[in-house]
């Protein structure tokens, strides 16, 4: 590693093979570069690859957007980012070698002349970094454009191995269609102008460490497993909570709306994972297999007016400051029924699970962010106490903290000291924070990382797309015919009335994280 142009790190081991492999030489082309994802999170995560020395030497990095930038102008942008998102410390150093690659493209999706110019690009970078004609195609925006950019790189024969075998991928983000018959047709169009192992369905919610310690819990233990089925679990609460709003987002989220945001794939991916038996190995295609069987055996619930809600954030005080309405953000329409708080019932028709609830909600303008997948246990059979001894006893419950407060709590009764018998809940958390002196990666990291590897468990394929279209097709179609606004839900609460009805008709509530 005494190259210039390698991104050293000097506290990796490269004997170690616990850790991630290094990339081999590749450019990125990141299409979105002045969106929210790529600003907050992608350039961030290019920078800490490169900064623990995961990055091949000279790495491109192209961005692809409508501005009249050069490439230095894009570099700025890039640099602001990283400085103001990266998990690792900056080293002057990681970023002259990750300048070295950078490269600014402006154009339009419908412009031949800038996918022309995209191509040139790609050509002087693998001449003059040595990328070797490996491409990665990072699609970072609005899911109605996915289908032109593919057109295009297939048209400026960008989609293609070339003679010397190398590789071109396309990562697409989510939501992969608007509905089943729309997913199927992107699916028709990447398939004819990509292999299937060149496309990567990007799902960041399977990038999270504490998503991937799911199945250590499940799989590594024996303590969770005699426990994790309907004879023990009462019902399944997952919750995605975000306290903001949508912010500048509107090109983007107008008309898609929470229940496509992330219910479609971030919220399915966990019910998946937290249903599915265990798989024979992590290899790719055995952990998608029963992904894909837990979801096939899910349905939505058969009377959709009890059992969803939808709702939208009214402007007010929230989080101590006065926040707009959604109808009231830049680009809303004011008669937009967009729902930014979504909540369904989903119902597992299999042994394991059949009879056990699994209530989905997320929603903007919550009063905190938190995701968590919360496991409520029956009650137990008998309780030999008075009364008044388990007044404050709730039901046993396991929660898996997926974030921001990452690690797991699991909720029992305990006798009160001091008292003849009076019984409290009490919880035994494990956190990541003290437990491990390793901090986590962003999910990105991880996942853009396994792109330029090739290495797919990760990534869900196309049946799991089509599957979790099939459980949310029925609701958004009933949401459709309404045709009327959502629900309003004052920004800082946990969401619309209709929203608490729904578990009530099942003698739940909703768990306040
Ligand atoms: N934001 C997030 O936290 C996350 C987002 N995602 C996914 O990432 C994708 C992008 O989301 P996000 O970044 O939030 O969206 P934004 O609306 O913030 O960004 C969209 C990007 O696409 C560009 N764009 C849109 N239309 C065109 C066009 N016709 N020609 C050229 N460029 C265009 C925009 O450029 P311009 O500035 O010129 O309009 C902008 O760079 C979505 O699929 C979303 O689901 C996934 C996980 C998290
Ligand atoms: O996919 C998305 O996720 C983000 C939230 O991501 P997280 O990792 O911070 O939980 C959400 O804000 C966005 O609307 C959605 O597109």
């Amino acid at each position: 590693m005494s190259n210039a142009k390698h991104f050293v790190n000097p506290l990796r081991d490269p004997q170690d093979r616990r850790l991630p492999r290094i990339a081999g030489p590749c450019a990125l082309v990141l299409f979105g570069v002045t969106g929210d994802l790529a600003r907050k999170k992608l350039m961030p995560a290019i920078y800490d690859l490169a900064n623990r020395g995961l990055l091949p030497p000279g790495f491109g990095l192209i961005g692809f957007a409508r501005r009249d930038w050069e490439n230095q102008d894009f570099a700025k942008i890039v640099h602001d980012s990283v400085k103001e998102r990266a998990r690792t410390p900056f080293r002057e150093e990681v970023w002259k070698q990750l300048l070295e690659g950078i490269r600014f493209v402006p154009g339009t999706f419908d412009s031949d002349e800038s996918f022309q110019t995209l191509k040139q690009t790609l050509d002087d970078l693998d001449q003059s970094q040595g990328t070797g004609g490996n491409h990665a195609f990072y699609l970072s925006i609005p899911p109605k454009a996915f289908d032109q950019v593919i057109s295009q790189l297939k048209k400026h024969g960008l989609a293609k191995r070339d003679q010397r075998g190398a590789w071109s991928r396309v990562v697409i983000e989510k939501p992969f269609g608007h509905d089943l018959a729309s997913a199927n047709e992107l699916e028709r169009r990447v398939s004819s102008v990509f292999h299937s192992q060149s496309v990567f369905r990007i799902d960041h919610y399977l990038g999270k460490e504490t998503v991937q310690n799911l199945l250590a819990l499940r799989f590594a233990n024996e303590l969770f497993e005699p426990i994790w089925n309907r004879n023990y679990v009462d019902h399944v609460q997952i919750t995605m909570a975000e306290d903001i709003g949508i912010g500048g987002r509107a090109g983007y989220y107008d008309g898609v709306g929470a229940a496509r945001d992330v219910i479609q794939n971030h919220l399915l991916q966990l019910l998946a994972l937290t249903a599915m038996e265990e798989p024979t190995s992590f290899d790719a295609d055995q952990l998608r297999a029963e992904k894909r069987k837990a979801l096939a055996a899910a349905r939505p619930p058969k009377d959709i007016a009890a059992h969803t809600a939808r709702g939208q954030y009214l402007g007010g005080w929230a989080g101590g400051k006065q926040v707009l309405g959604y109808l009231e953000e830049e680009g809303i329409s004011p008669q937009s029924q967009t729902e930014t708080y979504a909540a369904i019932r989903v119902d597992i028709d299999n042994r394991r699970w059949a009879g056990v609830p699994f209530y989905l909600r997320s929603a903007k303008r919550m009063p905190r962010r938190v995701t968590e997948i919360a496991l409520n246990l029956r009650r137990a059979p008998h309780l030999p106490f008075s009364q008044t001894d388990t007044e404050a006893l709730g039901s046993n419950a396991l929660v898996l903290r997926i974030q921001p407060d990452e690690g797991i709590t699991l909720r029992f009764g305990a006798k009160v000291p001091a008292t003849l018998m009076e019984i409290r809940d009490v919880t035994m958390d494990f956190a990541y924070g003290t437990s491990f002196a390793e901090s986590s990666p962003e999910a990105y990291e991880r996942l853009i990382l396994d792109v330029l590897l090739g290495d797919p468990p990760l990534f869900p394929q196309h049946e799991e797309v089509e599957l979790s279209w099939k459980i949310l097709d029925p609701i958004l179609d009933f949401w459709a015919d309404l045709d009327t606004q959502p629900e309003g839900y004052a920004s800082g609460t946990w969401g619309p009335a209709s929203g608490i009805t729904m578990l009530a008709r099942d003698g739940f509530v909703w768990r306040r994280p």
